[in-house]
């Protein structure tokens, strides 16, 4: 096939925060003819009857009415992602533009993330680097202490796909799993690892040791934990989210921080991302924080990349789409 011949994906920009990594540039030009943002805006005569397809990557608002009306033949927004809340499903789908996103390919990677911010956490290994590396060895003192994960409970706020990778990694800690789910009850999941369905967020977040938020944004969960099911929480647990900042109503948490609602926080989202400098969350020493990695390794990256492509190549063939996005 001559590259003439393959349809057209736009892509916002090689590198960069938002854009392709380089080294799936290769991938993507076997199925696709490149397009860049910068390209297409600088040309969109050449490229709007051609653009077929978007490929975006998980959280940068780029498609707004202005470009779903310059390209007439758009026919799916590939996300490489799972979250697709950077995006106005309702716009797109009355453009008759369909929406993918990448399951499968961020599970493992973010439900690591989640365990390795719960055990950082609990044993508080970026306040133990900083003893470690300090100049001064009598900062170290023996009621320097931690608390443990192993045979504590673990309350999972959405058992998905990633929740449930969540709950088979906190089984080999021996954890006792809650979960609650608003869709609906996983039985097949609860048998597999032992969870027990708390129907009331309140139950799961009073018995909870270790929280985690395990949601997608929507109008439905922004802010779903305010002070209100912070203080439902025991005084000596810990919040972990690695969904999407809002999910947390950030003023409520960090009071909750400073005033031993809570015993600690590990962050891999926040709003706005990244924190103004000046952000109370950066100044606790009960919080662990790391820039939204949850997907940030070279193989959950490259499903990732992968699965969009199926996803887009799918709706051009018009064949069944593996993970289409059906706006609510
Ligand atoms: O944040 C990560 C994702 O949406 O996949």
């Amino acid at each position: 096939m001559g590259e003439q011949e393959l349809p057209g994906v736009l892509i916002l920009e090689i590198g960069g925060e938002c854009g392709v990594l380089e080294s799936h540039v290769a991938f993507l030009r076997k199925h696709f003819s490149l397009i860049t943002m910068k390209e297409f805006l600088q040309n969109k005569e050449k490229w709007s009857e051609k653009t077929e397809s978007i490929f975006v990557f998980e959280r940068r608002p780029v498609i707004d009415r202005e470009l779903l009306e310059s390209l007439p033949n758009l026919k799916v927004i590939g996300n490489s992602g799972v979250g697709v809340n950077h995006l106005d499903l309702k716009l797109i789908s009355s453009f008759g533009v369909k929406v993918t996103n990448t399951p499968h390919a961020v599970s493992d990677s973010t439900a690591d993330i989640g365990m390795a911010l719960m055990l950082a956490s609990a044993r508080r290994l970026v306040e133990g680097y900083h003893i470690a590396v300090s100049p001064d060895t009598k900062d170290f003192a023996v009621d320097w202490l931690g608390v443990e994960v192993t045979r504590a409970t673990l309350g999972i706020i959405g058992m998905g796909s990633i929740g449930y990778k969540v709950a088979k990694r906190a089984k080999a800690f021996d954890m006792k799993i809650l979960y609650h789910n608003r869709s609906q009850r996983k039985e097949k999941e609860e048998q597999a690892v032992g969870a027990v369905y708390c129907k009331k967020i309140e139950d799961l977040l009073q018995q909870s040791d270790f929280v985690m938020l395990v949601v997608n944004l929507t109008p439905e969960t922004h802010k779903l934990i305010g002070k209100r099911e912070l203080e439902f929480m025991k005084p000596t647990a810990t919040l972990i989210n690695i969904c999407r900042g809002a999910v947390v109503d950030q003023d409520a948490l960090v009071e909750a921080l400073q005033n031993g609602v809570i015993r600690a926080a590990a962050l891999d989202v926040t709003y706005p991302e990244p924190l103004p400098r000046d952000h109370p969350l950066l100044k606790l020493k009960n919080v662990t924080l790391t820039p939204h990695i949850g997907t940030a390794t070279v193989k959950a990256l490259r499903m990732m990349t992968e699965e969009a492509v199926d996803n887009i190549l799918a709706v051009l063939q018009d064949l069944p789409v593996p993970s289409e996005v059906i706006p609510k």
